[in-house]
């Protein structure tokens, strides 16, 4: 594993708070300051689990709601869950995880106004490679996806009929659910090029291959985009925009913004009396007693705390049949300059086959140093540091026919299936899954809990966007129980 530099200048002070007797200290909103340590903890408001997009968004309200009874326990000692820069040489970031906005998420781009976090578009125009086996050809691209018209127009025309928020509400519903994308297009006889491309964008939209997506979610997916081009493509699409300074800075942000409520290397162990009225956590660094909990992380990471009482069967089912793979590999590859840009290539590189899956420009703004990014097929890149770096050195020289691809001034590789505290990038939610009664269970709170997370989002979920709106959700929500309450 590569050498990760994962937060910005503020580093040392949250190490510091992670560092133990610090974090215990540091859950006090009002000044009790080393309850937690002598066992007699305060008992908060609201207690955050995880330190992702959606955590940090709904500490953020309710501290601007003027709530500071809270605390956000993260497990890793950094904030930021999927989203997480890398840091290269001279300051710049290119993001291992996370990192696209595009028309339509509105919620993750006020966010990024409101913490002035600029934003500038993906650089697409120009000449791209496919490549399948030892064949390539190369063509000019305008950022859009190339898909038979008339495949996209059946696409976008049956996406219409499924509401995002209540797709087991579609016509044909569980016809589409038991169906995969696969499946799907088999119906319709798609084939060639069309099958490539829709291949590809499966694994990079929904983290799998077609066979194991049911078509119903896909369809949902394309609902809340807009369309085909809308989910997939760069130029108008959900991979157009990038955040200055990398997608983590939004969450570093945030971090910054709540100081000492934030207690990283706090992992959640365990949960008692979740149907009391004071819930009580266990966790790495000591117990802590809140009113209300809100759960921002996906679901089958809920599989890790013990609940006491048990959770109700639908959610522990849920969490049981939710996607908890992530075989998802992220390359950057830094240069001194972006020289493809020169010879009219837009760096970018679909493969069919072999360790790539596609590779693209993720330069900085001002395009001091030249990135290119890579999404990888886990299983074909070599887990070793160097021998991967030499995989795709010549994979893009080739490609590119450009030797100086063949010295890199950097290379980092991240493999999110080997992380402990994410189990998927999004979720590729299986046939039969979406029309389940199971799904009631999503967000159906269970007595103090409420559960957040972008699989909740409603609409974007899976992407940042739905992070920061069930992160505004849950603290609007549990905002209001505790008015009830008082
Ligand atoms: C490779 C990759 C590429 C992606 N590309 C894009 C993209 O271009 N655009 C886009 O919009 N989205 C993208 N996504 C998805 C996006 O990053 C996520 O949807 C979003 O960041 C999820 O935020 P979250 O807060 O809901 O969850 P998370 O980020 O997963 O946050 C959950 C947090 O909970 C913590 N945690 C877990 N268990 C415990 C515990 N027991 N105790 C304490 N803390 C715990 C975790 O450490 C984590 O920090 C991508 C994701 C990946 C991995």
């Amino acid at each position: 594993m590569n050498n990760l530099s994962a937060r910005g200048p503020a580093i040392d002070r949250r190490s510091l708070l992670a560092s133990g007797a610090l974090a215990a200290v540091a859950v006090s909103a009002t000044g009790a300051t080393d309850a937690v340590a002598q066992g007699d903890p305060e008992i908060l408001d609201v207690i955050i689990v995880g330190a992702g997009l959606a955590g940090l968004t709904a500490a953020r309200d309710l501290d601007r709601a003027g709530n500071n009874s809270f605390a956000v326990l993260e497990a890793r000692d950094r904030v930021g869950g999927r989203v997480l820069n890398h840091r290269l040489a001279g300051g710049h970031f290119s993001e291992a995880g996370g990192q696209w906005i595009g028309p339509g998420q509105t919620a993750i781009a006020d966010l990024a106004r409101e913490l002035e976090v600029e934003t500038f578009d993906s650089i697409y125009d120009g000449r791209m490679v496919f490549r399948w086996g030892s064949d390539r050809v190369a063509f000019e691209s305008d950022g859009s996806i190339e898909i038979e018209a008339g495949l996209m127009k059946r696409l976008d025309a049956l996406a219409a009929q499924v509401p995002h928020d209540r797709p087991w509400t579609a016509p044909n519903a569980r016809e589409l659910d038991r169906m995969s994308i696969a499946q799907w297009l088999a119906r319709q006889n798609v084939g060639g090029l069309d099958l490539l491309t829709m291949k590809i964008a499966s694994v990079l939209t929904v983290g799998s291959g077609i066979g194991n997506c049911s078509m119903l979610y896909y369809l949902s997916m394309l609902n809340f985009a807009g369309g085909f081009q809308r989910l997939e493509a760069q130029k108008g699409g959900a991979q157009q925009t990038r955040f200055v300074g990398g997608s983590q800075v939004l969450a570093d942000k945030m971090a910054d913004e709540l100081g000492a409520k934030v207690q990283l290397g706090t992992a959640v162990k365990a949960i008692r009396n979740w149907d009391r009225d004071i819930v009580e956590l266990e966790t790495t660094k000591g117990r802590l007693r809140a009113r209300r909990i809100i759960m921002a992380l996906s679901p089958p990471l809920c599989r890790k705390i013990a609940f006491a009482p048990a959770l109700p069967d639908a959610r522990r089912a849920l969490q049981d049949r939710w996607p908890a793979h992530a075989p998802m590999c992220k390359s950057a590859m830094a240069y001194k300059r972006p020289f493809w840009f020169d010879e009219g290539y837009n760096g970018q590189i679909l493969s069919a086959d072999g360790p790539l899956i596609w590779a693209y420009d993720n330069s900085p703004p001002q395009q001091e140093i030249g990135v290119i990014n890579a999404f990888l097929r886990v299983g074909e890149v070599s887990p070793d540091h160097e021998t991967a770096k030499r995989q795709l050195t010549r994979l893009f020289a080739e490609s590119l026919d450009d030797d100086r691809f063949l010295v890199p001034t950097e290379f980092h590789l991240h493999d999110w299936g080997q992380e402990e505290w994410s189990v998927s990038c999004v979720s590729p939610m299986p046939p039969g899954l979406l029309t389940s009664p199971l799904m009631a269970a999503l967000d159906e709170p269970c007595g103090r809990l409420c559960w957040s997370g972008t699989e909740t989002g409603g609409i974007w979920n899976g992407y940042m966007d739905g992070a920061v709106r069930s992160g505004r959700k849950a603290a609007l929500e549990t905002l209001q129980a505790l008015r009830a309450e008082a």
